[in-house]
C-alpha cells in the first residue's frame, strides 16, 4: 500500500534523512519511532509529496507521492506535527474547508468524531489549546474515511483519556482494513496499536521490527519485599536473576519463563509483589544490539 524506496534529502549542514526504506501493507499499523530530530517529520513530509527527495521515491497504492500530487487527497488522511491554520477560522470553518478539499465528508461521521473528541467546533481556533487543536486535525484525518491515515505525532497535547479515544479510534479504522503510519516519541501508544515499527536515528533507518515479537522477549522487573531478612538472603542465592536488592527488597528480572519465578517466591514470607515492565524501547534497542541490526 505504501513504498517508501531509498529516499534521502540532505540539508545543507549535513543533517537530513539517508536511503530510507520502508514498505507498510494494507492494513497494517506501522509506527515510525525516534528522538527528536531523528529524522521523522521530514520522512512524513515526502510520505506526503511535500518535498522532493533527492533520491528515491514514494509511492502510495500507485501513486507517485511527488509527481502524482494533488492526485491522492481522498485516498489519504494526514496530521501534520503542527497544524497551520488560516487566520480567523473556528474549529467549523476549518473543518468544513478541510471537507471540500477532500471532495466531501458524510456530516454525520464528523459530527461522530467531534462527540467523540469532546471539543466545541465553534470555538475559534487561536483560542484553543494544542490538545483541542491536535483534537480538530484528528478529525480531519479520519472525516473523508480515506484508506490510508499518515499522522505525525497524533498524541503530543491530548490527556490520557482523549489518547484511550484515539487508540479506540485507530483500531476501529484498522479492522476495517485502513493502513496507518503513524510517528512517535512514545512506546506505549506504538505497542497498543501497531503491528510493526521501524526506529529511526540520524536520519538512517536503523530496525524495523514486529511490536508483538518484540514483546514477547520483555524483560519483567518483579520487585519482591520480604518479610524477614534469611528468606531475602535464601532467595539471592537461588539462582533468579538478580536486578538490585535494598533493605527487604528485592528486584529480580524474569524474561520468559514465569513459573520458575512463581515456584521460587512461592517458598517465603513475601509482604509485597510489584511488576514493572521493561520500556519497550530498550527492549528495541537491546534486540538490535544482539542481532547486529539485522
Ligand atoms: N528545512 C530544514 N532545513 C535544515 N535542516 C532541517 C530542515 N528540516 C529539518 N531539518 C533538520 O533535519 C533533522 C530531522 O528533522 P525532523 O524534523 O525530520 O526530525 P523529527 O524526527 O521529526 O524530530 P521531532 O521529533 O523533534 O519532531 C533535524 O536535525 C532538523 O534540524
Amino acid at each position: 500500500m505504501l513504498t517508501v524506496s531509498h529516499v534521502t534529502k540532505v540539508f545543507p549542514g549535513g543533517k537530513g534523512i539517508f536511503d530510507v526504506s520502508f514498505t507498510v501493507e494494507k492494513g497494517e499499523v506501522f509506527g515510525f519511532l525516534g528522538p527528536n530530530g531523528a529524522g521523522k517529520s521530514t520522512t512524513i513530509r515526502h510520505i506526503m509529496g511535500f518535498m522532493k527527495p533527492e533520491k528515491g521515491y514514494v509511492r502510495i497504492q500507485d501513486c507517485d507521492t511527488w509527481k502524482d500530487q494533488g492526485k491522492f487527497q481522498k485516498l489519504v488522511g494526514y496530521l501534520p506535527g503542527e497544524i497551520a491554520f488560516m487566520e480567523g477560522m473556528t474549529g467549523k470553518s476549518f473543518l468544513d474547508f478541510m471537507s471540500r478539499m477532500q471532495g466531501g465528508v458524510d456530516p454525520k461521521r464528523r459530527e461522530e468524531l467531534v462527540r467523540r473528541l469532546q471539543f466545541d467546533e465553534r470555538t475559534p481556533i487561536r483560542k484553543m489549546s494544542k490538545g483541542m487543536k491536535q483534537k480538530v486535525g484528528i478529525v480531519a484525518a479520519f472525516m473523508h474515511e480515506p484508506r490510508v491515515i499518515i499522522l505525525d505525532e497524533p498524541t503530543s497535547g491530548l490527556d490520557p483519556l482523549m489518547q484511550k479515544v484515539f487508540i479506540e479510534l485507530v483500531l476501529e479504522e484498522k479492522a476495517k482494513g485502513t493502513t496507518f503510519l503513524m510517528s512517535s516519541h512514545s512506546f506505549p501508544e506504538i505497542e497498543r496499536t501497531c503491528d510493526r515499527a521501524a526506529i529511526i536515528k540520524d536520519g538512517k533507518i536503523i530496525a524495523v521490527k514486529n511490536v508483538h515479537e518484540l514483546q514477547a522477549v520483555q524483560r519483567k522487573l518483579f520487585e519482591v519485599t520480604f518479610e524477614l531478612a534469611e528468606d531475602r538472603d535464601a532467595f539471592l542465592c537461588s539462582g533468579m536473576k538478580i536486578d538490585s536488592c535494598q533493605d527487604n527488597k528485592v528486584r529480580v528480572a524474569v524474561q520468559g519463563d514465569y513459573n520458575r519465578f512463581v515456584q521460587e517466591t512461592a517458598k517465603y514470607r513475601i509482604r509485597s509483589i510489584d511488576v514493572f515492565s521493561q520500556n519497550l524501547e530498550d527492549v528495541f534497542m537491546d534486540y538490535y544490539d544482539r542481532t547486529g541490526g539485522q
